[in-house]
This record gives structure tokens, C-alpha cells and sequence, in this order.
């Protein structure tokens, strides 16, 4: 599948977007710093705002979870899923796939407007990959969730889009949960808020190199933990990596 290049103005912000392909199977990350048009890219994508110069998108059948979430539902979760995703709900694989790593049984019979951000989060998850779609859009999903419950968070949604074979395009601020769940990338780069381009989607090694070369910033294995780390910007490690350019990669995968 393909969606065409396009280009999106909204205010003062210009939007470009180099054309690109995608597959089934597939997770797609956008990375960007704030304000480079990742959420807009969604809304086009989604046919939820429409490309200046009337560029065609194809009908995309879209199930989308969007950045900001806001509980209108005057009921508990159980009744939240009954009423927008019954089927799913009912369905053991996905039960045993989403629901329960996402350990939704502790809030079923909450209220929806009385939970806390992070099980807003979760609820909105299941929410999003109960609807049947072929392209899963999802803006945010580690915003208000914290560390652990973020690796469930990506492993489900590694499951589900493999087994369901779908493709998912998913904004993720949190660089390792990004790399975690990506095949490949779609960097933005530019001056945000004002003129910004989403690149083409590109492999996880590449994409991750431009991306951090935006934002200055290196990488280190940490030796004890083997866990990746940030280099304190010009620091020895900094200056080195940035020197060394013998290959040119910033980040070398983990
Ligand atoms: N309806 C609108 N009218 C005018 N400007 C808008 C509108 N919607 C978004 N913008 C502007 O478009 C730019 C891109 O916004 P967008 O939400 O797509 O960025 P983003 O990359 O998703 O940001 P973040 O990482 O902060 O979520 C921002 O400068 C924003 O202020």
C-alpha cells in the first residue's frame, strides 16, 4: 500500500510529506521533535483533515487513538467496551493479547470518567485495537503510563499488529519504547511550528541516526546494565561519537 506526497497548511505551520509504502505486519514510528506535524500526518492519513491541492489519500479503513483523550462515556469501562468494541471484547484472543497484559479487569467496573490518566491510557488502547481497521493510528500510547506498564504497553501492540497482520503508525516520544516497537521510521525534521517534513519511512538504523542528529544528541551501552544512555552533550563520549564519524552512526541498535 502507498499514500501519495503531500502538503498541509495549517496557520503558520506548512507541513511536507514525502510519499511512502507500507505493508501488513508493519509498525511504522514517527519520530519528531514537538510541533513537526506527527499528529497532522495522522489526521491526513485518517481522511480527518484533507491535504492542501485536493491530493488524493486512499480510502484507508483507520482505527485511530487519538493524542488527547477526553471521557465523555457516562458509564463504567465494561459498559464503555459492551457499547464500542463488543466483538473484540468477547474474542478470547484478543482477550488474553490485549485485555489482560493490559490488566484492564482491576478498573472493568470503574467509572470511565473517574480514572487517572494512565488507565485512561490503557482503556483508550484497548479501545483503539478492538475496532476492526487495516491501519492502527496511534498517537501517544506511553503518555501518563510508566515504565513497566510501557513495555507491556509496546509488547502488546508488537502481538497484536503481527498476529492481526496490520499496520500500525504510531507517534512515541520515548526513544527506546520507539525503537522497541519499530520496523521501520518516518523522521520529521525541519523548524517546527513552522515548516517541517515527514521523510519517507525508512529503517529503524538510518531513521534513528537522522533523527538523533537532529537533536544533537549521542548514545552510550551502558557497560553494567547494558542499557542504552543519553551522552551528556559535549561531553568526552559526546565529542568522541560526533568525531569519530567514521560511519556516521550515532546509534548502532541495542
Ligand atoms: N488547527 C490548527 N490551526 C493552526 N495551527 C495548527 C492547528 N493544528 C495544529 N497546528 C500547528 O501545527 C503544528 C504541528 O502540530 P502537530 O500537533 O501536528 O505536531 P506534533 O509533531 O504532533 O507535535 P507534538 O509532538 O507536540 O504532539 C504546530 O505548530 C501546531 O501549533
Amino acid at each position: 500500500m502507498e499514500y501519495p506526497a503531500m502538503k498541509k497548511t495549517q496557520g503558520d505551520f506548512h507541513l511536507t510529506v514525502e510519499g511512502g509504502d507500507f505493508t501488513d505486519s508493519e509498525i511504522l514510528v514517527m519520530m519528531g521533535e514537538n510541533g513537526t506535524g506527527k499528529t497532522t500526518f495522522c489526521k491526513l492519513l485518517a481522511g480527518a483533515i484533507a491535504p492542501d491541492n485536493g491530493q488524493q489519500i486512499p480510502k484507508l479503513n483507520i482505527s485511530m487513538k487519538p493524542q488527547k483523550i477526553a471521557p465523555k462515556f457516562p458509564g463504567t469501562v465494561r459498559q464503555l467496551f459492551f457499547k464500542k468494541i463488543r466483538a473484540a471484547f468477547l474474542h478470547p484472543q484478543f482477550q488474553t493479547d490485549v485485555v489482560k497484559p493490559l490488566k484492564i479487569d482491576n478498573i472493568i467496573d470503574q467509572e470511565v470518567q473517574t480514572l487517572s490518566g494512565g488507565e485512561l491510557q490503557r482503556v483508550a488502547i484497548v479501545l483503539a485495537l478492538g475496532v476492526p481497521a487495516d491501519i492502527y493510528l496511534i498517537d501517544e500510547p506511553s503518555a501518563y503510563l510508566d515504565s513497566e506498564q510501557r513495555i507491556v504497553c509496546s509488547k502488546v501492540i508488537r502481538r497484536f499488529i503481527l498476529h492481526a497482520k496490520k499496520t500500525a503508525f504510531i507517534v512515541e516520544h520515548d526513544f527506546i519504547m520507539a525503537t522497541y516497537l519499530a520496523d521501520r521510521v518516518i523522521v520529521f525534521d525541519g523548524q517546527p511550528s513552522k515548516d517541517s517534513y515527514a521523510r519517507s519511512p525508512e529503517s529503524l538504523l538510518t531513521g534513528c541516526n537522522k533523527f538523533l542528529k537532529n537533536l544533537n544528541v549521542t548514545f552510550r551501552r551502558d557497560p553494567n546494565s547494558f542499557r542504552p544512555r543519553v551522552n551528556k552533550l559535549d561531553s568526552q563520549m559526546d565529542k568522541e561519537q560526533k568525531s569519530s564519524d567514521s560511519s556516521g552512526d550515532i546509534w548502532r541498535g541495542f
